[in-house]
């Protein structure tokens, strides 16, 4: 450590070093430069006779403060903005798109099916290379700028009219999509893990949706815009390049986290998950039950939810009358309201614990949305109000649902597991896609495609919630860690802080 790092460290923490005796724990080091990290975090111990010990929530630039903490989950949230802005792309542009290159809408399934298929293999991978190679820095920046890459493809293939292009941009983009999302989660764990983490997740989804609501309502207007401008076929490969722009900005707030991360590390004494151990493959073999079962969970319940909310619009237009606008209006209600409970979803969840139980909760509400949509009489309830329903079920779900792998999972091994957690849910998501556009087209009327293809959806979330049911049972039976107690900090001496919840993820 350099003398004026550590003139750093004291000036920072000068006026808040104090005779309390918490080592702050802040953040999993990469293992590449793990040895590295140790051999600072030494020197850094062998020059201060005592450990860094700081107040929690004084001053604003010591990275153990609350307000650094939400300084630094600023650029942390934006980190996927741009891979859910673009994610969507295609399908908010899907009748230009069908049209300007003249494909089916089989074909043009394709810009979701090659997002989805090989993250079924590479998202885990992408979450193994986190934990084992890159490091959550290097490899947050890594999955930034292959959302980059695969936008600039995306874009290049419609300004020169060639679908094979664009699906390959849809390729690259998912290789860093689904790993980016792999990459932000770890990062909250290992930021906000015993604190406020239900509630950063919330945020960062609320994040996340308000970027699909940004493409829902900007690239039409912008891809129309360009067209009357330019009067050419330009306006939607311009139109997706512009879109780029904001995989730029999250790749640049990549780059922000990983500069706050690797200051936190040298300043603090930084515990990196255990003694700094790295991954070894054949730790996956020894992920628990309770994992395995709710990648299964999250695979079923988002086969039931983000097919059915792409193919809403068509039942709207056939069983309600409605136009194609108001149809895509009331389909983009569920990520609207997602955008707005969110953050007070995942605040409930660090209020009350009960992550399992409020995952099940969330599955009943979604459950009965499912209902009333297809099964109720016309006109007893708006499909409006049903969607805002289920924008609060879905978000629920999403606050409860993935924090709970930090609660299965030692640090070390976050990103596999997260990675592992996606590859699960998208093998569901293309397998339910493409199958729900097979069952919908095989029967002679569209109202009956429809009705059986939300018999399908049915089925999958009513699965899950079985499974739900059934991890409920076997973690009230072991006192499992899935509903953590009512959250409360007891204030004892000097700021100390004891963490129920860090207490019972400790225990044996
Ligand atoms: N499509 C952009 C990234 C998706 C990340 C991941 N597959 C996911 O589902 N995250 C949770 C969510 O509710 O969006």
């Amino acid at each position: 450590m350099t003398i004026a790092q550590d003139q750093e460290q004291l000036a920072c923490c000068q006026d808040e070093v104090n005779s309390g005796n918490q080592k702050v724990d802040v953040g999993g080091s990469s293992p590449i430069f793990a040895s590295q990290d140790r051999t600072d975090n030494a020197l850094i111990e062998s020059e201060f006779s005592a450990s860094i010990d700081v107040q929690d929530g004084v001053g604003c630039c010591h990275p153990s403060t609350r307000l650094h903490r939400y300084f630094v989950l600023f650029f942390m949230c934006f980190l996927a903005f741009g891979s859910y802005f673009c994610y969507d792309n295609p399908g908010t542009l899907e009748s230009q798109i069908e049209a300007d290159l003249n494909i089916s809408g089989t074909a043009f399934s394709n810009f979701y099916s090659w997002y989805s298929y090989p993250n079924v293999i590479l998202s885990f991978f992408g979450g193994f290379l986190i934990d084992t190679v890159f490091g959550i820095r290097m490899g947050t920046i890594i999955f930034a700028g292959l959302i980059c890459i695969g936008q600039v493809i995306f874009a290049g293939g419609a300004l020169v009219d060639n679908f094979y292009v664009m699906v390959l941009g849809r390729f690259v983009f998912g290789l860093g999509g689904e790993s980016l999302a792999v990459a932000q989660n770890t990062y909250s764990v290992l930021w906000f893990k015993g604190k406020e983490l239900n509630t950063v997740f919330g945020v960062q989804l609320s994040v996340a949706r308000l970027g699909s609501v940004a493409n829902m309502n900007s690239m039409p207007y912008l891809y129309d815009y360009i067209q009357e401008s330019y009067k050419g076929s330009y306006g939607l490969g311009i139109a997706l390049m512009i879109a780029g722009l904001v995989c730029l900005f999250s790749l640049f707030c990549a780059m922000v986290v990983a500069y706050y991360d690797r200051r936190a590390e040298r300043i603090l004494v930084r515990e990196s998950s255990g003694s700094g151990e790295v991954i070894q493959f054949s730790d996956i073999k020894r992920f628990p039950m309770q994992f395995w079962l709710l990648c299964i969970i999250c695979a079923f319940y988002y086969s039931a939810i983000t097919p059915f909310i792409s193919i809403a619009g068509k039942y709207l237009i056939s069983q309600y009358n409605m136009t194609v606008t108001e149809a895509d209006r009331v389909t983009s209600i569920p990520y609207t309201v997602s955008a707005i409970v969110s953050p007070f979803c995942g605040l409930l969840c660090d209020l009350t614990g009960m992550n399992l139980l409020w995952t099940i909760v969330a599955g009943l509400i979604s459950t009965a949305c499912h209902l009333a949509f297809s099964y109720l009489p016309i006109g007893i309830i708006p499909p409006s109000v049903t969607m805002g329903v289920l924008g609060v079920g879905f978000s629920l779900f999403a606050c409860a649902f993935w924090p709970m792998v930090a609660m299965l999972v030692p640090e070390h091994q976050l990103g596999t597991a997260y990675g592992a957690m996606q590859s699960v849910q998208n093998l569901g998501l293309a397998v339910v896609i493409q199958s729900a556009e097979m069952l919908r087209e095989a029967f002679p009327t569209s109202e009956e495609g429809l009705q059986w293809s939300e018999v399908y959806f049915m089925l999958w979330i009513s699965l899950s919630l079985v499974l739900g049911f059934v991890l409920q049972m076997h973690n009230t039976a072991k006192k499992g860690a899935l509903n953590p107690p009512l959250y409360r900090k007891r204030i004892c001496g000097r700021g100390d802080e004891v963490d129920d919840r860090e207490a019972l993820l400790n225990q044996d």
